[in-house]
């Protein structure tokens, strides 16, 4: 599904690649981790797979289209088939939690009928059932970001992408979160996900691609941190 062949990233105005010759395939239904050092290029693989950035040299392909070859219709076609769920607590905070999973779909252009009958669904999938209308500022840390993988998810993407979503939260619910991304794969969503957390990377035992100063230094199925 994913092939990044021979991918090197140099950001204009900097000296050293932030990526260096990188190749890889990910399968459809795969859960990956991407781990290494901060500044290590972790992030930077995820842009690539959204094409906020395109590689220097080498090629990324997303079902068998190479990305940076898309045409518009195709890219849109492209961020349509992805989660994406950051770090940041970026819920609007003037929407309760069943508004903000529903903007998703609005922004799709789908009905309200419909949002009516799949949000609440996807929030009792998330553990939110109950509630969808909480604001954000009355939910704890770990239920906004269930609320925010229920945003991600709603679309019943191709694959999620999450950029360190754990972080800033206790290991406890860090490792629900990871029970929740499990789920969520079991559907079939290729999961890939940035972490620096050893713990969920220890329990989870899935494939683990290790990057550091930009290279691939590991690719190990059912891995550890290390
Ligand atoms: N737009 C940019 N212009 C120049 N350099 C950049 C840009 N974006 C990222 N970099 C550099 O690329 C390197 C890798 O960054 P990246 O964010 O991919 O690392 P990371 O492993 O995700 O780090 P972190 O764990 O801190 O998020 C860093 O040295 C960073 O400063």
């Amino acid at each position: 599904m994913i092939t990044f062949s021979h991918v090197s990233l140099v950001f204009p105005g900097t000296r050293r690649a932030t990526l260096s010759n990188l190749s890889f395939e990910i399968a459809r239904g795969e859960f990956a981790f991407i781990i290494g050092p901060t500044g290590s290029g972790k992030t930077s693989i995820i842009r690539l797979l959204m094409r906020q950035v395109e590689a220097t040299w080498g090629t990324v392909t997303v079902n068998n289209r190479d990305l940076s070859r898309a045409s518009f219709r195709q890219f849109a076609n492209h961020r349509r088939a992805i989660g994406f769920m950051s770090q940041e607590y970026e819920l609007a905070y003037n929407r309760t939690a069943y508004e903000n999973v529903a903007m998703t779909l609005e922004l799709l252009g789908k009905t309200k009928a419909l949002a009516r009958r799949v949000v609440p669904e996807m929030l009792e999938l998330v553990g939110m059932g109950g509630r969808e209308h909480h604001y954000p500022h009355e939910l704890s840390g770990i239920d906004q970001r269930r609320v925010m993988a229920a945003r991600a998810f709603i679309n019943q993407p191709l694959m999620l992408l999450a950029d360190e979503p754990t972080a800033a939260v206790d290991p406890d619910s860090a490792i629900e979160l990871m029970r929740l991304f499990d789920r969520i794969n079991r559907t079939g969503t290729t999961v890939i996900m940035t972490t620096t957390d050893a713990n969920i990377v220890n329990q989870m035992r899935r494939r683990v691609l290790e990057v550091e100063r930009g290279k691939l230094v590991r690719d190990q199925a059912r891995g550890v941190y290390g």
